[in-house]
């Protein structure tokens, strides 16, 4: 007999995972070279004692990853996210910046993404006036206080059928976040003992969550969160910043890097007004970044 599932957690040796009756079930991972992953729509198979076993991954239509450090193994941590959500709020001091640089590992991997401006009851207003350049990139936000509740119902609403996954500086309040939107106390879960390691390490793998009354899920685990851009060549970087990409196309130049060749149509649209200033400054420092990296390691491919 066979059905699918889709992986809840992955622990190596075995999952959990949710069959499409919603009945959630431990399985085991056929062969060593099988690494299904929090998302993972896989194939189960079911032997005489009608234990499950995961017997194949499906193809997955987005991959969030990481460089191992000092590896070059990449590492996948979650399969077929759609969005990401950056939350930032008034304390940690908001970075436009590093937003952006968010934005840019969301539209590097594929995924869309939106902004929480969490804490909001904090703010003297609205947030920083920056906040209002993304709607229009296609980049919603969403005003919310995870301690209160506000607005929060409004998020989740928009988070129906989407897998979504929750980025952002430390003590924005996405453990808070997470546990309101799912009505409980759920931000620690996927961390195990390490049955291998006779239950001394504690390993965090990556969690699925489904929320409760939305058809959507949300993937989270100190990995997921700490999701951010790899090295990637620097020419590659303007293709992550969307208004950059559509205007880039009536530049002179089909390689145009926006700096200061003729006729590029990105520095035209900057002094126009219709790309924000800020939003040109970070791409260009984002892509001096990335050069900088790529001066250390020449081997910096496409890859990712
Ligand atoms: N005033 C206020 N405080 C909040 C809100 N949401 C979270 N906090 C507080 O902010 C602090 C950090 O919240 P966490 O949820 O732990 O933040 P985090 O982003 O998960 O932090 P890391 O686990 O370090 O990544 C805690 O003291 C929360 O109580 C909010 O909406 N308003
Ligand atoms: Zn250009």
């Amino acid at each position: 007999m066979q059905e699918q599932a889709r992986v809840i957690a992955s622990y190596g040796s075995h999952a959990l995972v949710e069959t499409q009756s919603g009945h959630r079930e431990e399985c085991s991972i056929k062969g060593k070279r099988l690494k299904p992953v929090a998302g993972d729509l896989v194939e189960i198979h079911r032997g005489s004692g009608n234990a499950g076993v995961i017997a194949s991954i499906l193809p997955r239509h987005t991959e969030l990853g990481r460089q191992a450090s000092g590896g070059r193994k990449r590492q996948i941590l979650a399969a077929n996210l759609d969005t990401l959500i950056v939350v930032i709020a008034p304390e940690p001091a908001p970075e436009p910046g590093i937003v952006d640089r968010y934005l840019a590992a969301a539209e590097y991997s594929g995924l869309g993404a939106m902004i929480v401006f969490n804490k909001v009851e904090l703010a003297d207003d609205q947030g920083p006036e920056w906040l209002e350049e993304f709607p229009p990139l296609g980049y919603p936000v969403f005003r919310v206080s995870a301690a209160s509740g506000e607005g929060v119902d409004t998020l989740a609403r928009h988070l129906e059928r989407h897998t979504v996954a929750l980025v952002g500086q430390s003590g924005v309040g996405k453990s808070t976040l997470l546990n309101r939107l799912m009505g409980e106390d759920v931000a620690r879960a996927g961390a195990v003992s390490d049955k291998s390691g006779e239950g001394r390490h504690t390993t965090t793998t990556a969690f699925l969550h489904r929320l409760p009354d939305h058809q959507a899920s949300l993937i989270d685990s100190p990995g997921v969160r700490d999701f951010h851009l790899s090295a990637i060549p620097p020419e590659s970087v303007s293709g992550l910043f969307r208004e950059i990409r559509e205007a880039g196309v009536g530049c002179r130049f089909n390689d145009c890097q926006h700096q200061r060749e003729p006729g590029c149509a990105v520095r035209e649209a900057v002094d126009s007004g219709h790309i924000s200033p800020r939003r040109y400054r970070s791409y260009c420092r984002l892509r001096e970044q990335m050069q900088a990296l790529k001066e250390r390691d020449p081997t910096i491919s496409r890859s990712g």
